[in-house]
This record gives C-alpha cells, structure tokens and sequence, in this order.
C-alpha cells in the first residue's frame, strides 16, 4: 500500500500539494490533468527524483519520504525512457540484476520477455528497435526487478492503436497475476476509460477528483 499525507512539493514556481492519497496493494491508478497540472512531478516525487518540503509517502508501512531512488524498489517507465544503445537488448533487461549480480539473469530476462512478445530481439542493439519495441523493453527492464510498484508516464504515447492495445493487453496481463501496483499518468481517453481500477484527476497541483471502481 502506498500512503501520502500532507505532501508539499516545489518544482520552479510550481507547487504540488497533496493531502491525501492511499493506494491499496495490486491497484492500478490512472492520473489524468491537463498539461502542466503536476502528473510527471507526483510521481517523480513517489520515484525520489524530488524531495518534498513537507508531508510524508508510506510504502508498505515504511516512511520513504527521503529514501534515494534506488532504495525504494519502484520500477520507472518515464516518457523519455533511455535505453543503453551500447548494450544488446538483453543487456539492457538484465540490467538491474546484473547490478545487484543476481544468478540465472538469462532465464529471468527471457521469462519476461516472453511475456512482453519480445523475445526475438534480445540479441538486437535497441537503436535498431521501433517505438513501440523500445517502449516494451523499458517495460521489461523495470518489471525484470520485481517491482511491487510500477511507476508509467504516458509509455504507449508514441505507438499505433494497434501496437498501444497490445502493450495493454500485456501489461494488464501482467497485473492480473498480482503482486504489482501501477500509478500510471496519460492523456489518453481510452486509456483512461478501460484500465485502472482507481483514478485521480490533477488540477493545478491538487487532486481534485478521486474515482474508485468496484
Ligand atoms: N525542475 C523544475 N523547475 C521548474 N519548473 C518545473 C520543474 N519541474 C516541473 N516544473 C513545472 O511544474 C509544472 C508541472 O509539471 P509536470 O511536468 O508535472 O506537468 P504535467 O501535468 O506532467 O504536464 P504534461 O501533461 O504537459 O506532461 C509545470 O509548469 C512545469 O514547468
């Protein structure tokens, strides 16, 4: 579960402020607002990108207001997701394990890759994907870790109805097994409408809707 109580950002001029917000284990938020409306800022707070002036963020009981990114456990699939055009594809998912030098990365990267439909490309150099393959595997190397919190800013914007429909469909899949909690943040309508079991809408740096589905 993830608790936010109370939180004050400064970005800029910009200020998010946000009272309230609870999110419980195997939940799916959809952050929608207009542009400039403090989506990106909210969950680079929850990511550690930016530290608040106030307030606090409980992730699983534990108060991870001031935790460094890589202390929190969150898997990052941002907008302008970098892949490491020097390692092959495999490389690339097997990143944070190679890291943390964990055994048996290959069977793990291939599982999800499997999963995402991508793997035929692990031995590729990701300058030679599409979008929509680049998109999949920032997907699968922040999931390769096990987040129990997947963070996503607009991930499927570049990509076809198609090729986003796909994505989707394997993301909710992924979901569906559990043990995953999305916040995900989009302008899409249809996006919106079909995914999420809970959403918020962001005005000027505040949630002013909340949306539950049963
Ligand atoms: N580091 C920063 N310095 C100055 N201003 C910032 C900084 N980060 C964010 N902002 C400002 O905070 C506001 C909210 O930005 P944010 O990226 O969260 O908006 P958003 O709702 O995600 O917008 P969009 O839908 O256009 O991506 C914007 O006005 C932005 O310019």
């Amino acid at each position: 579960m993830i608790a936010i109580s109370n939180l004050v950002v400064h970005a800029g001029q910009f200020e998010l402020v946000i009272d309230s917000f609870t999110l419980p284990d195997d939940a799916w938020c959809i952050i929608s607002g207009p542009s400039g409306s403090g989506k990106t800022l909210f969950l680079e707070t929850i990511a550690g990108f930016y530290q608040p002036c106030s307030g606090k963020i409980i992730q699983n009981g534990m108060d991870i207001t001031y935790f460094s990114p890589e202390k929190r456990g969150i898997g990052i699939v941002f907008q302008d997701y970098s892949l490491f055009p020097h390692m092959t594809v495999a490389k690339n998912i097997g990143y944070g394990l190679a890291i943390r030098r964990h055994s048996d990365i290959h069977n793990i990267v291939l599982d999800i890759s499997r999963k995402l439909g991508i793997d035929s490309l692990l031995d590729r150099n990701p300058l030679t994907l599409s979008g929509g393959e680049k998109q999949r595997v920032a997907i699968a190397r922040a999931l390769v870790v096990k987040p129990k919190l997947l963070l996503l800013d607009e991930p499927a914007s570049a990509l076809d109805l198609q090729a986003k429909k796909e994505l989707w469909d394997d993301i909710r899949d992924l979901f569906e097994q559990g043990g995953l909690t999305i916040i995900h943040v989009t302008h899409d309508i249809s996006e919106s409408n079909n995914l999420g079991t809970h959403k918020i809408l962001l005005m000027n740096g505040k949630i002013v809707k909340t949306i539950k589905h049963e």
